[in-house]
């Protein structure tokens, strides 16, 4: 899933590689395209009979929904609210999920109720 042969830097947040055209060379970042991501470099929702029924759903709502959370809330890290740095590392399997489950509190910062 990160493998160096495929994503520049794999290591890191880039969400950026997602936004870039086929050819476009107007960054530094060779990031990856839609073209090699068809090839199966990047298949968050599994694929075949037993792919994600879900897909176009979770395309159309996941903008709006982290924009939501980015938006209205601030958020605290780990149980206390007092942890300083998420820790990314990502087990293995398919859908690469957190070796370290992600705990943070959300705190309200704006309330479009409050006039
Ligand atoms: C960001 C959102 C989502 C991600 C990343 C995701 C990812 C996945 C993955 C990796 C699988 C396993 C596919 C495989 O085994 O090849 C799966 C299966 C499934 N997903 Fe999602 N999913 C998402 C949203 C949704 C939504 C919104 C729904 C329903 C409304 C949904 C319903 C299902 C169901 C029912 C299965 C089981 C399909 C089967 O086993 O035949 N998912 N999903």
């Amino acid at each position: 899933m990160r493998d160096p042969e495929i994503w520049e830097d794999p290591n890191e947040f880039h969400p950026e590689r997602f936004l870039k055209e086929k050819d476009d060379s107007s960054s530094d970042h060779d990031y990856q395209n839609d073209a090699k991501r068809m090839e199966f470099n990047f298949v968050p929702f599994g694929a075949g009979r037993r792919g994600c029924p879900g897909t176009a759903l979770a395309f159309n709502l996941m903008n709006t929904a982290v924009a939501a959370m980015v938006q209205c809330f601030d958020w605290k890290i780990g149980e206390d609210g007092k942890g300083e740095k998420v820790d990314m590392q990502s087990g293995s399997g398919m859908s690469l999920g957190m070796v370290h489950p992600l705990i943070c509190i959300p705190v309200v910062h704006f309330n479009p109720y409050d006039e």
